[in-house]
Parts: structure tokens; C-alpha cells; sequence
């Protein structure tokens, strides 16, 4: 059923509710080509929100070993497991035809957003005089 714009019912600008059809192409774009992209754009959609799902597990599980760091007083970051990391996803990019310079910068992105939980939470286990 479509939705009327009216006053009673707000629209995505004013609810934020997501758009899955929000483009800035809409009118440069033929329809069959429109609709052949918001197909696409419907897979990387569920792509990008598996990622997000991926990414708060793996956060919730990083966060617990900044717990385990700060009580038996160990460093944020171990170096020798991020080498190791790195090497082996290197491998698993290149055979998954993934650009492994990329694999590298995203995971090394991703472990230094994780060293700066660990420091923070080691700071505050610090103040709690632990
Ligand atoms: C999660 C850890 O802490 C840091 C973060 C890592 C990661 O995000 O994978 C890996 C090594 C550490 O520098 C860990 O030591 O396992």
C-alpha cells in the first residue's frame, strides 16, 4: 500500500525511518536501470547490516578481553597476535579475491579503535584503585 504524504502521516525526513529507494539519481536514471540498481542496493543493504551486526560482536567480545587486560594488569595491545592476525587475513583476502592491502587497513582500523577501549578502560580500572 502507498503511503500518503499528508499531516497525518510524517514522512522518512521527518520520522528518519530508512529509505531504501533514497537516491540522487531518481531523475537522470531510466526506470528499468533504477530498478535494476535498487535490486543491488537491496543485497548491500543486508551486507552492510550483517557488517554492523559482525562488528558489535566482535566489539562485545574485544571489550571483554580490555576487562580481562585492565584486572590482571596487561598492555592494551599485543603486537605479536596483531602480526599474526594480519598475516593470516592477508591470505584469506587473496584467496577470497579481496584486495589484501585493503583487508589490512580495515583490520588494522578496526584493532586500533579496540586498543583505544582497552586503554580507557584500563584508565578508568586505574582510578577505581584496582
Ligand atoms: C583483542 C585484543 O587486544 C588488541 C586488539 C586486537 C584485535 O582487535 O583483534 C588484537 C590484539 C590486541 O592488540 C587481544 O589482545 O586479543
Amino acid at each position: 500500500m502507498s503511503q500518503q504524504n499528508n499531516a497525518q502521516v510524517p514522512d522518512n525526513a521527518e520520522t528518519g525511518a530508512y529509505d531504501p529507494a533514497a537516491s540522487s539519481l531518481a531523475d537522470t536514471v531510466q526506470k528499468e536501470v533504477m530498478e535494476e540498481l535498487l535490486s543491488i542496493r537491496g543485497s548491500i543493504d543486508n551486507f552492510d547490516a550483517t557488517l554492523v551486526y559482525l562488528l558489535a560482536e566482535r566489539f562485545k567480545a574485544t571489550q571483554r578481553v580490555g576487562h580481562l587486560k585492565a584486572v590482571h594488569a596487561l598492555p592494551p595491545s599485543d603486537p605479536g597476535r596483531e602480526k599474526a592476525q594480519i598475516e593470516r587475513l592477508r591470505r584469506l583476502a587473496q584467496e577470497a579475491h579481496l584486495d589484501p592491502e585493503f583487508a589490512e587497513k580495515f583490520m588494522n582500523f578496526i584493532i586500533s579503535e579496540v586498543i583505544r577501549h582497552h586503554q580507557t578502560i584500563s584508565a578508568t580500572h586505574a582510578e577505581n584503585g584496582n
